[in-house]
């Protein structure tokens, strides 16, 4: 049997300087060399910085993408940064609808379809994020909420793995209650029902199923264990680079544990 290979990458989110972003890159690319068998590397820096670590990165194994786009080629959007613009400074993958944005910034289960649809549009990868609040978590309406925003956000799209449209999505489980310095460690049966979930409604459907939040050096083994998880999404474990290598280095052992 053969298996997808992992996706294991970070978003720095407000973080870093042009120096500090391209000066992990350079890290980076020096260590990976030839790449990391059975992984997918990919590092989401701050849009600032995107032209200059794609450049730092340019051949080497670990794609670059941007952390919001909006859906529309270009026009009055004072402060937005299209899909085109994303994919000239290097990006290869959109982030989309992550928690924080849902919060903060009027992310909606609408502007999520419209993001993805012209991120595909363009031929890079949308990223996906979707999860639960602590108070649907408690009441174990996990399960329900996550697939009808998935389901939302691929709304009218078809396609199967592999294929040029959807199968080209990536989709990251980030449940809301785990995510941050004020998230709580999930164990891997927290997670299990929803990534269980996900994986029979879409994971032939789209590129793989990541999970993000609290992901550490320490548990990634564990969660890559959960079935379903095709990878991690991470913030603040791999901000330092060291972090980012060990965690490629876990997912390394996994893919090689299952090939
Ligand atoms: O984008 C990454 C996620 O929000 C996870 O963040 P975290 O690993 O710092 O909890």
């Amino acid at each position: 049997m053969t298996h997808r290979p992992l996706w294991i990458g970070t978003s720095f989110k407000m973080n870093k300087t042009r120096a500090q972003s391209v000066a992990y890159a350079t890290r980076l690319r020096s260590e990976l060399g030839g790449g990391v068998p059975g992984v997918r590397a990919f590092v989401i820096p701050p849009a600032t910085a995107l032209a200059e670590v794609s450049l730092a990165l340019e051949g080497a194994p670990v794609r670059t993408g941007v952390q919001n786009a909006h859906w529309a080629d270009g026009g009055a959007w004072t402060g937005e940064l299209s899909v085109p613009q994303a994919a000239d400074a290097g990006a290869r993958i959109v982030e989309i609808g992550h928690s924080e944005r849902r919060a903060h910034f009027a992310e909606t289960d609408g502007t999520v379809r419209l993001k993805v649809g012209a991120v595909l549009r363009h031929g890079l990868t949308p990223l996906v994020c979707c999860g639960e609040s602590a108070e649907v978590f408690a009441r174990g309406g996990s399960v329900e909420h996550v697939l009808r925003q998935v389901e939302a956000a691929f709304a009218g799209l078809s396609g199967t793995r592999g294929d040029e449209g959807l199968g080209r999505a990536l989709i990251a489980y980030e449940p809301v209650w785990a995510i941050g310095e004020h998230g709580r460690e999930p164990r891997p049966e927290d997670v299990a029902p929803v990534h269980e979930a996900l994986a029979a409604e879409w994971g032939d459907r789209v590129g793989g199923v990541l999970y993000g939040g609290s992901v550490t050096p320490g548990n990634a083994a564990d969660l890559l264990r959960v079935p379903g998880v095709g990878g991690l999404f991470v913030g603040r474990a791999a901000w330092d680079v060291e972090g980012f290598l060990e965690l490629l280095r876990v997912g390394r052992r996994h893919a090689g544990a299952m090939a």
